[in-house]
């Protein structure tokens, strides 16, 4: 394709508020900062009112062009409609609820309708893991089918779903219109800075083969101050899960990294402080935790192995990448078994410094040799210990803090091997506490800390909501049955924990250094 080139938008590149490069889970949510207004307005619809969707049609209106949403769920419909968002993202219902007073944005559950008169239509389409790890495309196609007949002539259909390469070629097949262009536009936003991200873009990538098309697609964004990469489809298909490979790569290597810092008596933290300092590294996207997780970066590493294996392309990366995270979860649940197994010698009620591996929580330093992790030999302890008659106190579920998305937590997934070899499980995460999700068949929710660590054996910190920092730790150790707290999130502050009596384990760090 000819336009192949990777510039700046028109409006130069000062001036973003970008917090990417500062990217870490307790981030505070960057304010969003205004966006002047489009000068010329285009009609645009666009199709799935999820986290991409949503956020796309609210900013697409807030630049001044006009929206009509589409989703095939009619309770979501009708809520957006009375200006309902029912996903925890800052400034998005203040978007939709101005948009809609505005007149610039409409809601409907008629997909078909939504796309009259429309110059340009986005999918913001679901694309889960489907079999053996494929990313399913199964309402990508139905959209396809169902509006081909009805898109405006000449207007152009645009792709934000993560999607395998060749989705923008299958799409234009599917719709069998030769007047339509088909774009690939992915879409890099976070979920909790989804607005953000959106008006404040690190780049906008569009990939088409007419220049005309990637022209009035970039047309849409034009207030936006961010450098735009003009490519064909192929090519910005794969830049999307490139990125989300590459995110989860880091994470996985300082996972791993944390292990080998357990091993030695170092401090991971202080390892990626000097890092960091190295531009060509940088210190985003580095905080060890309980594993990645959410409703991208697992489902599109799969996708694209799939990609890469159907296609005969090696790269032992991505399956490496994949494969650390379930092993470094493994790690985690093997060292809370191997600590609160009741096995002969490890009563429930052991006060700190009587538990295998256990560090004396009230004297940092004492043992300068015991490490914050278990057993660092790569097993992670025994595999066979059990957890029958242990009740475990969970604090965060969600897959990071600033988001009540449950999908592909990295909380669950530790969940649930703890309740696979025995333990009963109560959880408590701030944003799920009123509206309490259905997970009985794998622990209980409940809508205090205090709830969850009351006759508790020890606590895990799973997702790093920064209220958790300020608990009365004192009272959780006079409800906890031992004293210990698994912050596999690196959360706490251990000091404050220790004067609380409580023993602090981290990740990567031992206490002799945190002191
Ligand atoms: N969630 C995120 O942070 C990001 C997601 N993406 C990608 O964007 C795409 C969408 O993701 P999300 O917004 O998270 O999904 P989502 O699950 O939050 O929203 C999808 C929406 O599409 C609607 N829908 C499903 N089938 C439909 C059909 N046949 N007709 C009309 N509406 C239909 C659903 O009712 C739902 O409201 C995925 O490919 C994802 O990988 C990309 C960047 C960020
Ligand atoms: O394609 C997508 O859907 C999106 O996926 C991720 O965004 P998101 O899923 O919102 O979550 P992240 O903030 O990337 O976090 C992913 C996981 O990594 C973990 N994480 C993140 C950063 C870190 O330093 N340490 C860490 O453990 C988080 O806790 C979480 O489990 C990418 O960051 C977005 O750029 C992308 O658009």
């Amino acid at each position: 394709m000819s336009n192949r080139s990777s510039d700046r938008s028109s409006n130069g590149s000062s001036g973003r508020s970008s917090d990417r490069s500062s990217d870490h889970p307790v981030a505070p949510v960057s304010p969003v900062s205004p966006v002047a207004r489009i000068a010329t307005a285009s009609r645009v619809a666009v199709i799935g009112t999820g986290y991409v969707g949503l956020t796309t049609g609210a900013c697409l209106a807030s630049l001044g062009h006009h929206v009509v949403c589409a989703d095939a769920d009619p309770h979501k419909v009708d809520r957006l409609r009375r200006g309902e968002v029912d996903i925890l993202e800052p400034r998005l219902p203040e978007l939709v609820r101005d948009g809609q007073a505005s007149g610039h944005l409409e809601f409907t559950q008629d997909t078909k309708a939504s796309v009259a008169g429309a110059e340009v239509v986005f999918f913001c389409l679901p694309t889960p893991m489907g079999v053996g790890g494929a990313a399913d495309l199964a309402a990508v196609e139905a959209v396809s089918d169902e509006i081909r007949t009805a898109l405006p002539h000449g207007c152009v259909v645009v792709n934000k779903s993560t999607v395998p390469v060749g989705t923008a070629e299958r799409v234009a097949a599917l719709l069998g219109r030769p007047d339509i262009t088909v774009v690939s536009n992915p879409e890099f936003l976070r979920e909790g800075h989804a607005v953000h991200d959106f008006l404040h873009p690190d780049r906008i990538v569009i990939g088409a083969a007419e220049q005309e098309a990637a022209r009035r697609v970039a047309g849409l964004y034009a207030p936006l101050d961010a450098p735009v990469v003009l490519t064909d489809t192929a090519s910005a298909e794969i830049a999307k899960y490139a990125a989300n490979f590459f995110l989860a790569m880091k994470l996985s290597f300082v996972n791993n990294l944390a292990t080998l810092c357990e091993h030695f008596t170092a401090d991971v933290d202080d390892v990626v402080a000097a890092l960091g300092h190295d531009p060509r590294i940088g210190p985003a996207f580095l905080k060890p935790g309980p594993g990645w997780g959410g409703s991208c970066l697992p489902k599109d590493t799969h996708a694209l192995l799939t990609v890469c294996e159907e296609s005969g392309v090696e790269f032992p990366l991505l399956r490496a990448t994949i494969d650390t995270n379930v092993e470094h979860q493994s790690r985690l649940v093997e060292r809370v078994v191997a600590e609160c197994s009741p096995g002969p010698g490890t009563p429930h009620d052991a006060r700190p410094g009587t538990l295998p591996g256990a560090l004396p929580g009230a004297q940092p330093g004492a043992r300068p040799s015991a490490l914050s992790g278990g057993p660092s030999d790569g097993s992670g302890g025994s595999a066979h210990g059990s957890l029958h008659g242990v009740t475990l106190a969970l604090l965060g579920l969600t897959f990071k803090a600033g988001t009540s998305d449950l999908r592909d937590s990295p909380a669950l997934a530790i969940a649930r091997r703890l309740r696979e070899r025995g333990a009963e499980l109560r959880a408590y995460d701030p944003a799920l506490s009123e509206t309490r999700p259905d997970l009985s068949d794998l622990l209980t929710i409940v809508d205090t800390p205090e709830k969850a660590v009351e006759g508790a054996r020890a606590c895990v910190v799973l997702t790093e909501w920064p209220q958790f920092r300020d608990l009365d730790w004192e009272a959780v150790a006079g409800l906890l049955t031992a004293p210990v707290v698994y912050d596999f999130r690196n959360l706490l502050d251990p000091d404050r924990l220790a004067r609380a009596g409580l023993s602090w384990q981290g990740i990567g760090r031992s206490l002799a250094m945190v002191s």
